[in-house]
């Protein structure tokens, strides 16, 4: 049985997308990039600590497996969460404006007997944005609960210009990679 550590809509939507149906396990991991450690790393580790955490709940079951996911928007170091508030999100979407930044995405699987991840990270090009154009985004509430303040399955999409790498990835969880992870537990065919 597949429990998602996650409660992220997106990461249940997107497991429904290969037909998967998962439990689903309320966490609070604590999201914190430790000085001078490297965004991949810190992605991991928390994509990690989120499964983990969620197979302490699922323990009295010894079929579970959990999978947790870590999403982050990556900017030469600086790593951009979810915003915590209107001023932040305008900021982060300004920072992103004209650039290409690093969307990094980790997932986990975790059983009590194995592990094993993936890690998937796609180059996004953003276009030049207007100071109108980063207000009525933000005020449409979109940005909010999204690394880097922005979802690519929704108004963003107009304000990316090119997109090298994985649009599951963007959004929250690489399909390609995670239904090779299913596999290995027998998840998925
Ligand atoms: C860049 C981007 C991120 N996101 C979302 C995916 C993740 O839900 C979120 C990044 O935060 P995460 O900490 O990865 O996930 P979460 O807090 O939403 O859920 P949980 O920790 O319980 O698993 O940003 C989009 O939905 N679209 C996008 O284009």
């Amino acid at each position: 049985m597949l429990h998602l550590a996650s409660k992220s809509p997106r990461r249940l939507e997107l497991l429904r997308q290969l037909g998967l149906d998962p439990g689903l396990l309320d966490l609070d991991v604590p999201e914190q990039r430790q000085p001078g450690e490297p965004p991949e790393d810190y992605v991991s580790r928390v994509a990690r600590e989120k499964a983990g955490a969620g197979l302490l709940k699922v323990m009295s079951s010894p079929q579970a497996v959990v999978l947790g996911a870590d999403t982050e928007v990556v900017l030469g170091d600086t790593v951009y969460g979810k915003p915590t508030d209107a001023a932040d999100a305008a900021r982060m979407l300004a920072e992103l404006s004209g650039r290409t930044h690093r969307v990094i995405t980790c997932v986990w699987l975790v059983s009590a007997g194995r592990e094993e991840h993936a890690t998937s990270i796609s180059d996004v090009r953003f276009a030049e944005l207007t100071g109108p154009q980063i207000e009525a985004y933000v005020a449409s509430g979109e940005a909010f609960g999204k690394a880097g303040a922005y979802g690519i399955q929704g108004r963003a999409a107009a304000f990316i210009a090119h997109l090298s790498g994985s649009h599951s990835s963007v959004m929250g969880l690489p399909l390609h990679e995670t239904a090779v992870l299913l596999r290995k537990f027998q998840l998925l065919p």
